[in-house]
């Protein structure tokens, strides 16, 4: 490929070495020169072959900036040697970069790296030429709009953004505005109704994913009503959200954020927004019959995960340890649930839930899946009881396929739910945007093999290479609990909540020796439950926008030799 012609090239010194340092719209270099010496008092900036280089894509250049002299001063303290004289003590003017340097398990981090040249006007010079090419990249913000959580994951929020996130902001030149929530559905509402949203290029939410979820809401509602579509329409073809939304992980799972950019840490998040990331996203509208309850951009779960969150809820003041204390406690309830679950398998997508390959930066799959209209079509249902083989050949494009049995947990997840304590997730082939949804069914099975079905969430041992386990790419499913199926008409589930509710059923959800199945359990919505448990779902391909790119293959490190840490 042809070479961008150069905009740049100078002899410029860093740490008393010589470098020839380049610049062209795609890439600023800088190889150092041999023999390297130290430079005498006076000597000329003209010696010497190449040696060791280093470049950085301009597209990771965070800022540009005049080093002043106190400053260059303070950083010769490091290694200089105190000097003799005062021409000796003179330092050349002198600009600093700061860029992305990318370190272990996906972070990122800000590194800076200063030359000192032999004259003013060549000092300016690289700065404005610098800052000509950062201002050609658009698609970077200038304006945010964040919201902090103060109460989620271990409170420390408001700490991060302040501390690791907002200095990053500033040497990047992006102006914020700053709201601390200050009571849930704050930011949703906000969002929803308030915000001017012309103002901003992008949304920020420092939390956890009950956080981001809000502000999915805000901003998928806002869109819809912005639109005229009706969201209590499962039908609807949504519109998708323009704003991209950053994610600050704050929060006690960070799902979103760890499958999305690979780790969940503040610095490396905030950097993924000022270089201008974009990642759509799949998210999946939840509705009881006609009525719109929620959407879902990580896990929608059944059973296992929605007692899970229904215990740990009276646990928040723990803190993210509530999870696990509560995920023991569920675990060893034990409990199956009975229902009907129908689904629309994927046909016509190149990836499958048991894919070796993993959903990457630049995905092709995500790039090629179709979008097929969510209109149901002919519907062909074939019903499968559990143990029989389940064949669905009818023959027929669309085809719904049912299942009823006892499950321990039915998840849905539209994105692998990557997080710390799974650093494969849930579904470690799913795609961020390729508009479906993997859905796993976990029959009624002994503990211990449930408990070896859990333990491969954390090994790289196949959680699906189970008999009691099945997964199956999706664009649409429902569920019915099986004490609605009598007759599936009735609308009154408050009532039913009440009967699993009563005396025996508090005992029985509180006695973990108990084998007695409660009647039904609760949806867990990325953290939220939801009202109703018979509910339609259907994934709306790249609804939204985060500033990610996927997590990246394997990191390249290079030796930073010379180089300092912002
Ligand atoms: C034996 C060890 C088994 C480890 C199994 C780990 C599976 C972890 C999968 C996590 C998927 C997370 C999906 C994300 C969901 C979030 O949207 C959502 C909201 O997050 P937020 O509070 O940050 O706002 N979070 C959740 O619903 C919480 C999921 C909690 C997962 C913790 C699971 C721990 C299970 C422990 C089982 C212990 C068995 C012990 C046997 C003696
Ligand atoms: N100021 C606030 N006070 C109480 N709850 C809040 C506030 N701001 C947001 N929330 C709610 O807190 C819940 C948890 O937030 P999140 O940031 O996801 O933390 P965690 O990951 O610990 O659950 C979300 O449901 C969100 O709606
Ligand atoms: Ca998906």
């Amino acid at each position: 490929m042809e070479k961008p012609p150069r905009l740049l090239l100078s002899r410029l010194w860093l740490q008393n070495r010589v470098y020839d340092v380049t610049l062209n719209s795609v890439v600023f270099a800088w190889k150092e020169t041999e023999p390297n010496k130290k430079r005498p008092p006076g000597s000329s900036w003209n010696t010497c072959k190449a040696a060791g280089s280093h470049s950085v894509p301009v597209c990771e250049i965070i800022a540009v900036q005049e080093t002043a002299e106190e400053v260059q001063k303070k950083n010769a303290g490091k290694w200089h040697r105190v000097p003799r004289s005062p021409e000796e003590s003179y330092q050349p003017p002198a600009f600093t970069v700061f860029y992305v340097d990318r370190s272990r398990q996906h972070r990122w981090r800000c590194r800076s790296v200063t030359f000192h040249c032999p004259d003013w006007g060549l000092c300016q010079q690289w700065i404005q030429t610098i800052e000509e090419q950062l201002f050609l990249l658009t698609y970077r913000p200038k304006r945010l709009l964040v919201y902090i959580n103060p109460f989620g994951g271990k409170q420390q929020g408001k700490r991060i953004y302040d501390q690791k996130v907002a200095p990053i902001f500033s040497r990047a030149s992006i102006s914020t505005d700053v709201i601390v929530t200050e009571r849930a559905n704050h930011a949703r509402d906000h969002l929803k109704t308030d915000a001017d949203l012309k103002k901003y290029d992008g949304v920020v939410c420092v939390g956890g994913d009950g956080m981001f979820s809000e502000i999915v809401h805000g901003l998928i509602s806002r869109t819809q009503c912005d639109s005229g579509v009706d969201q209590n329409c499962p039908e609807e073809t949504l519109v998708p959200c323009d704003i991209r939304i950053g994610i600050i992980p704050a929060g006690s799972t960070d799902c979103i954020c760890y499958a999305t950019v690979g780790a969940n840490d503040p610095v490396t998040s905030a950097l993924h927004i000022i270089v201008g990331d974009s990642q759509p996203i799949d998210v999946c509208s939840v509705h009881h019959n006609n009525t719109f309850l929620r959407y879902s951009v990580s896990l929608l779960g059944y059973g296992f995960y929605g007692d899970l969150l229904i215990d740990s809820e009276r646990k928040r003041w723990m803190g993210p340890t509530r999870y696990d204390i509560s995920g023991a406690k569920t675990f060893l309830s034990h409990h199956y649930y009975e229902g009907t679950v129908s689904f629309l398998p994927v046909t016509d997508n190149v990836g499958s839930p048991r894919d070796k390959f993993r959903c990457r930066s630049g995905c092709h799959v995500c790039q090629h899946s179709g979008h097929l209209p969510l209109e149901e079509k002919q519907i062909c249902e074939q019903e499968e009881e559990e143990g029989e083989d389940s064949v669905s050949e009818i023959g027929h494009k669309d085809v719904w396929r049912v299942i009823r049995g006892k499950f321990l947990a039915i998840n849905a997840v539209s994105m692998s739910c990557a997080c710390p304590r799974s650093p494969k997730g849930l579904s470690p082939a799913a795609h961020l945007s390729d508009g479906t949804t993997d859905l796993i069914l976990v029959h009624k099975c002994s503990r211990v093999n449930f408990l070896r079905h859990l333990l491969r969430h954390t090994n790289k041992k196949d959680q699906f290479d189970h008999s009691f386990v099945e997964v199956h790419r999706v664009r649409r499913f429902r569920f019915m609990p099986k004490h609605q199926e009598v007759d599936s008409e009735v609308d009154s589930e408050p009532d039913l909540r009440e009967r699993g509710k009563g005396l025996f059923g508090q005992i029985c959800r509180d006695h973990p020796a108990c084998d007695c199945a409660p009647a039904h359990s609760t949806w867990s919505c990325d953290g939220e439950t939801l009202p109703h448990t018979a509910i339609q779902v259907s994934a709306h391909r790249q609804l939204i926008k985060l500033f990610a790119r996927g997590i990246e293959e394997q990191p390249v490190f290079e030796d930073s030799t010379g180089v300092c840490s912002a």
